[in-house]
């Protein structure tokens, strides 16, 4: 046990990390290597934006690049963070420019796998994943799948980079991912879109909207923090808030009339879907 751990922390010490793409998704998983111990001069970025290279510049102390080529040579993990639409010219560029061992992350929505590796050249190791935006604050959750060229060691390593931003879980059907992503990938939108509701309407119904929006926010985290740490469903913990013909009733009510399921259904589908079809326009592209 005290052998792998060494051995893992002696493998991420060892490892060049570089971002391609430098925006939310690369700064969140970056704030959180460096708070794991990970040194700056082990992460590199690049990034077309270069306003944007000085400032991750000046919050991590990186090395950064404007030529995804340059970084990529030096790393032997490369995380692609960039947007799906522009994934395919980002791999495109780097075909047979990579050393054979080294490791693909991509966190990119709906992007399969098997159209990274052709974009990439053939055999190279791909970790899919979808992180999520609480990654931020070491809160994250992230679904990860690997090719079959990835070895035991690599998975331990993409696991330890996405584990010092939150929780990590292996999919072995890469289709799951889509699934994720309509879950944890988007799902912080979903609590953000339910806070900005909650606290209009508390202002409507009289508090200063300031007020309004912290006694939501702080709903939220409370109800986060006893549903992931009580032994009850949220079902349960739903009835110990609902009493009898009480306030918590009429508004529970009030969302099944109006097909509450059934409203989250539709947009966790509308997700999943649009990954999916992410995946085929991208899939298309020579
Ligand atoms: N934002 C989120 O909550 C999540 C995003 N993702 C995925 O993460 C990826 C990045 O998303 P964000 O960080 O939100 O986007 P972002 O727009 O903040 O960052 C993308 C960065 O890529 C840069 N870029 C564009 N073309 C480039 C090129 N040719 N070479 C190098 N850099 C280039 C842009 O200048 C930008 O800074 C996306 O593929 C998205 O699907 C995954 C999970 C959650
Ligand atoms: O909206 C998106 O496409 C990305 C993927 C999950 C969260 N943001």
């Amino acid at each position: 046990m005290y052998i792998i751990l060494f051995f893992q922390i002696f493998v991420m010490q060892n490892s060049l990390i570089g971002f391609i793409g430098a925006g939310n998704m690369a700064y969140a998983i970056i704030s959180g290597l460096i708070n794991n111990g990970i040194k700056h001069n082990q992460i590199k970025i690049s990034d077309t934006n270069k306003a944007l290279l000085s400032l991750r510049k000046t919050e991590f102390n990186l090395e950064v690049f404007t030529d995804n080529t340059k970084l990529a040579i030096q790393c032997n993990v490369i995380v692609l963070a960039v947007k799906p639409q522009v994934l395919s010219s980002v791999c495109k560029d780097l075909k047979n420019k990579l050393a054979i061992n080294t490791l693909i992350i991509s966190i990119a929505a709906g992007v399969r796998s098997r159209d990274i590796e052709r974009w990439l050249g053939d055999n190279q190791a791909i970790v899919r994943t979808m992180p999520n935006m609480p990654a931020l604050l070491n809160q994250g959750i992230t679904g990860l799948f690997a090719n079959k060229q990835v070895s035991d060691k690599q998975k331990s390593l993409a696991e330890n980079i996405l584990n010092s931003v939150g929780e990590c879980l292996w999919v072995n059907d890469e289709g799951l991912l889509d699934v994720i992503t309509a879950v944890s990938g988007s799902g912080p939108a979903y609590f953000f879109l339910m806070l900005e509701s909650m606290t209009k309407v508390g202002a409507a119904l009289g508090l200063d909207e300031a007020v309004a929006q912290k006694l939501s926010i702080q709903t939220a985290l409370g109800a986060s923090i006893v549903a992931s740490s009580s032994e009850d469903s949220p079902q349960q913990l739903r009835n110990k808030v609902t009493s009898k013909n009480g306030t918590t009733q009429a508004a529970i009510e009030s969302f099944q009339d109006q097909d509450f399921e059934v409203i989250i259904a539709h947009a966790m589908r509308a997700a999943f879907n649009r990954a999916n079809e992410i995946g085929m326009e991208l899939g298309n592209d020579k």
